[in-house]
């Protein structure tokens, strides 16, 4: 079983506006909510690809209560600890250009820290975890790394989509997997990355440091693969992005979902890339219609 965590789930409000003006009224021509937060988003694409997961954290509230009945709507089984607090809402703003305010996350009890460790706790060696998004203030930012250390414990296969200090306390731990895109990764080792060849120097070294596979996307520019004794690069599927919410969620999704149904790590690359650039050219999250069609367009080659 696959299973996802999201520390600070959200309702993704979006809001179409044609032009925006800083400090004036806007009206929106079009509005939606979608529930969201990395690791749902993870569970809603695997889910939709027809890969069976469970999706854990922390929610609250009437906006808690919303994302629980949209995840029911769309069968993807959770199990989430409620926080009584209300989840945020993060607004998303599509404008000529897509800006975003994430809100802050709740308090969470270390009872309830210690509750969300032991359900990861009775992972075994068949299961993937994924963490995936930020970690608010009120959790130490060593909570990924201890739950991978359980995974580690249990041979359950950990997998990582985060930023910042949250992956900066991963580093030197077994992963399964990293997905940074070239900016986070860049951030982590002080630099910035311009190049599928730079993103490939800098994977590597988190491969040495205990990933076992490393994949950068790197928004339109495409995407690579470092695994223990190879290195991939991907392009990306021509078409018109409508929302990049979700959709670096969905290439971890097209990832695990590709590896489940063929067993081979370049198929799963290329189906990774392809949910993400699903995601990127929808309104919503990727579907599996949708994936399959963009896979015919992705190709992958090794480098090494
Ligand atoms: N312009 C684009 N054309 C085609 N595909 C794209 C484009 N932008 C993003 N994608 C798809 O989305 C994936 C993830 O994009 P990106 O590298 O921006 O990740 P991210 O920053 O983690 O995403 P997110 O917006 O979810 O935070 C890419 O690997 C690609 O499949
Ligand atoms: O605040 P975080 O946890 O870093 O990111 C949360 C978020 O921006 O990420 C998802 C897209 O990847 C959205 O559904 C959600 O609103």
């Amino acid at each position: 079983m696959i299973y996802t965590v999201t520390l600070n789930p959200s309702i993704d409000y979006i809001l179409h506006v044609d032009t925006f003006y800083e400090g004036d009224l806007n009206r929106a021509n079009e509005a939606a909510y979608y529930p969201g937060g990395k690791g749902i988003n993870v569970s809603r694409v695997l889910s939709r690809l027809d890969i069976p997961n469970t999706a854990l954290g922390f929610l609250g509230g009437f906006t808690g209560q919303f994302i629980l009945d949209a995840l029911e709507k769309e069968t993807v089984q959770h199990q989430f600890i409620d926080t009584q607090q209300t989840t945020r809402i993060n607004v998303k703003l599509k404008s000529s250009s897509e800006s975003e305010i994430n809100g802050p996350g709740p308090d969470i009890s270390k009872e309830k820290q210690a509750n969300l460790l032991q359900q990861v706790g009775q992972l075994n060696k068949d299961d993937y975890l994924v963490v995936a998004g930020s970690i608010p203030k009120a959790i130490p930012v060593t909570l990924y790394q201890e739950m991978a250390a359980r995974c580690e414990q249990n041979e359950a296969h950990f997998v990582a989509d985060t930023s910042g200090k949250a992956l900066e306390a991963l580093i030197g731990t077994k992963t399964f997997l990293l997905k940074p895109n070239h900016h986070e990764l860049g951030q982590l080792f002080e630099t910035e990355i311009s190049s599928k060849e730079e993103a490939a120097y800098f994977a590597r070294k988190l491969v040495k440091k205990g990933a076992k596979n490393v994949i950068v996307s790197m928004g339109g520019e495409g995407a690579i693969l470092v695994t223990e004794d190879k290195a991939y690069v991907a392009n990306v599927p021509k078409g018109t992005v409508k929302n990049s919410v979700g959709a670096g969620d969905s290439v971890v999704s097209g990832f695990l979902a590709g590896l489940v149904k063929t067993n081979d790590i370049k198929e799963a690359f290329a189906y990774g890339v392809a949910a993400g650039s699903a995601t990127a050219f929808s309104d919503d999250l990727a579907t599996e219609a949708f994936v399959e069609e963009l896979r015919q367009q992705v190709n992958v080659e090794t480098v090494n």
